[in-house]
C-alpha cells in the first residue's frame, strides 16, 4: 500500500516548471486556447508574468465542485508567480447567462443574489489562500516562494454607473450583431421552441465589456471558463480587438477548461442540480472527503490531475501503486486527501480520513469492532452524526435525512440501494423495528446507494 509519508518526498517545486500550457494540457485542465497560442506560448516560455481573470455568477451562496476546474487553472498559473483576477458577477448574475441552458433562468431576488455575492467573493478569496497554504507544503526548504497576486472584483462596481444611451454609442457599433447571432447560447435557443429575452440575448456583451474593462484598467490578458463559456470569452476578444489600436502588440486570450460531467454525462453544477458545494456549511470537509474517497477507479487519475498540483511523476507512481491493490483505495484515498487539504487546510482531512477507513471498512465486512459509544463519539467529532428516534419508519428516516420526499425513500428501498448495518443486510421493506439493526442498541449504519453512508444515533 501505498504510504502518505513516501508520496509527499516526491514532491518538487511546480514553480521549476516553466511550461505551464503544455502542463496544462497534460493534467486535461485545458478544452480550447484561442489563438495566436505561440504569441502567449513564447511569452510565457520566456519567463514574462501575466495576468489572468475567471468570472462566476452568484446563482448560488456557494461554488461547486465544476466551478473549481477552472480556478484551478488560475492557481497553477498564481503558485507560479502570475497575477489573477477573479470576478463575481454582481451585474450579469441580475440578467442571465444563457450559455448551455435550455431555457430562461428564473429571476433571484435582490437580497439573496446579494447575499451570494457576498459568499462567492469570501470564497473566492478564501480557496486561493488555501491553496497558497497546500501549495506551500509542497516545496522545499530552498526553493523560492513565487506567488503571484490576487485580486477579487465585482463587475457590478463598473455596470452601475453606465448609462445606457453613452454605451450604445460609444461601443454599439463594434458589437456586431452577426458574431452575437453565431454564438451557440444564442443559435442554440433560436433553433429550438424556447424563446430568449433580450437581457439574456445581451448578456454576452456584459461579460465582452468585463474583459475589456479588466484588459484596459488591469492589464488582464487572459480569461478563463468552462467551455461553455467560450461564446462569451471569445466576443470580449472580439470587443477588445474592434477597440485597441495596439492589439497585435498585446493580443488577448481565452482558455478554456472540460466541463465535469457526471457518469450520465451531465454537466457538474448548480443548473442540473448535481452540485457538491465547496461551503463547509452545505459540503462538510467530510462530505468532500467521501465524495472523492468514492472516486470509480477509472477517474482517479483524471480527477488528480485536475483538482491537485501533485506533479505527473508523483501521479503516475500513485496510480502504478493503486492499480496493484484497487480494492485498498490508495488512489481515491491520495485524492480525498489532497482536495480536502486543498479546500479546507492542512490535517483538515485527517478525521475524515479516520471516520471514512472505518465506515467503509465495516459498511463493507459487516465485521464491526467498535463500540456504539466509540462510532458516537469519533462521528460526533467529525461532524456527522445523525439522530433519529425509534419511533420513525425507514421511509421516514430516509426523507427526512436526504431532504426528500417519502414516495423517494420508498423507491429506494424498491431499487435495493438502501443497507443496514453492512452491505450484507439490504432493506427490502421499511422498517419499523430497529432492534436487528441496531449497534449497542443505539447506533445504525444505513448506506444510500454507493455514495452515502449516514451514521445514526437512534434514541
Ligand atoms: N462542471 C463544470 N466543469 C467545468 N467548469 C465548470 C463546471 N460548472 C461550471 N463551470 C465553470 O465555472 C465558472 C463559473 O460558472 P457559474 O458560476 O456560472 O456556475 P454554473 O454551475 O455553470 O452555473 P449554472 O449551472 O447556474 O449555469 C464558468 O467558467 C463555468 O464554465
Ligand atoms: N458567465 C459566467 C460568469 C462570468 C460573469 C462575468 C464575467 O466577466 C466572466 C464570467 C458563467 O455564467 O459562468
Amino acid at each position: 500500500m501505498l504510504k502518505w509519508g513516501v508520496a509527499r518526498r516526491w514532491i518538487t517545486s511546480t514553480a521549476c516548471r516553466s511550461n505551464i500550457l503544455s502542463e496544462l494540457k497534460q493534467r486535461g485542465l485545458v478544452s480550447q486556447i484561442s489563438q495566436p497560442e505561440s504569441w502567449l506560448s513564447s511569452r510565457l516560455k520566456e519567463g514574462k508574468k501575466i495576468k489572468l481573470y475567471c468570472g462566476v455568477d452568484p446563482t448560488a451562496k456557494s461554488l461547486h465542485l465544476g466551478n473549481l476546474v477552472p480556478l484551478m487553472v488560475l492557481l497553477n498559473f498564481y503558485v507560479r508567480g502570475h497575477d489573477i483576477v477573479t470576478l463575481v458577477g454582481g451585474a450579469t448574475g441580475r440578467v442571465g447567462d444563457p450559455s448551455g441552458r435550455k431555457s430562461e433562468r428564473s429571476a433571484m431576488e435582490d437580497l439573496v443574489r446579494e447575499t451570494n455575492v457576498n459568499s462567492i467573493g469570501k470564497q473566492l478569496q478564501r480557496f486561493f489562500l488555501k491553496g497558497k497554504e497546500y501549495y506551500e507544503t509542497k516545496i522545499r526548504e530552498n526553493e523560492s516562494r513565487r506567488f503571484g497576486e490576487h485580486i477579487l472584483e465585482d463587475n457590478y462596481h463598473w455596470w452601475k454607473d453606465v448609462k445606457m444611451l453613452d454605451f450604445l454609442a460609444q461601443y454599439g457599433r463594434h458589437i456586431k450583431i452577426q458574431s452575437m447571432l453565431s454564438r451557440d447560447s444564442v443559435a442554440a435557443r433560436l433553433s429550438n421552441q424556447n424563446s430568449m429575452g433580450f437581457n439574456e440575448f445581451t448578456y454576452q456583451i456584459l461579460q465582452a465589456f468585463d474583459f475589456y474593462h479588466l484588459y484596459k484598467e488591469h492589464g488582464v490578458m487572459v480569461q478563463v471558463g468552462g467551455n461553455d463559456q467560450w461564446g462569451n470569452i471569445t466576443a470580449g476578444i472580439d470587443l477588445i480587438g474592434r477597440l485597441e489600436e495596439k492589439i497585435k502588440e498585446k493580443p488577448a486570450f481565452g482558455i478554456t477548461v472540460p466541463l465535469l460531467t457526471t457518469s450520465t454525462g451531465e454537466k457538474f453544477g448548480k443548473s442540473a442540480g448535481n452540485a457538491v458545494f465547496i461551503d463547509p456549511e452545505v459540503n462538510t470537509p467530510f462530505d468532500i472527503y467521501q465524495f472523492f474517497y468514492n472516486t470509480t477507479d477509472a477517474d482517479v487519475e483524471r480527477f488528480l490531475n485536475i483538482f491537485t498540483l501533485l506533479t505527473s511523476s508523483e501521479i503516475t507512481e500513485i496510480v502504478k501503486e493503486h492499480a496493484k491493490n484497487t480494492h485498498l483505495r490508495s488512489g481515491q484515498k491520495i485524492l480525498a486527501r489532497e482536495i480536502t487539504e486543498l479546500l479546507h487546510g492542512k490535517d483538515s482531512s485527517k478525521e475524515a480520513e479516520q471516520v471514512s477507513d472505518i465506515l467503509f471498512a465495516s459498511v463493507r465486512s459487516g465485521d464491526l469492532s467498535l463500540s456504539g459509544e466509540t462510532l458516537v463519539n469519533i462521528c460526533s467529532k467529525a461532524n456527522i452524526l445523525q439522530y433519529g428516534s425509534k419511533s420513525e419508519t425507514l421511509i421516514e428516516l430516509i426523507a427526512r435525512l436526504t431532504n426528500g420526499s417519502k414516495s423517494e425513500a420508498k423507491r429506494k428501498i424498491a431499487q435495493g440501494s438502501v443497507y443496514l448495518h453492512s452491505d450484507r443486510i439490504k432493506a427490502i421493506d421499511n422498517v419499523t423495528n430497529w432492534e436487528p439493526y441496531l449497534i449497542d442498541k443505539t447506533v445504525l449504519l444505513m448506506k444510500l446507494g454507493k455514495q452515502n453512508t449516514f451514521v445514526v444515533k437512534l434514541q
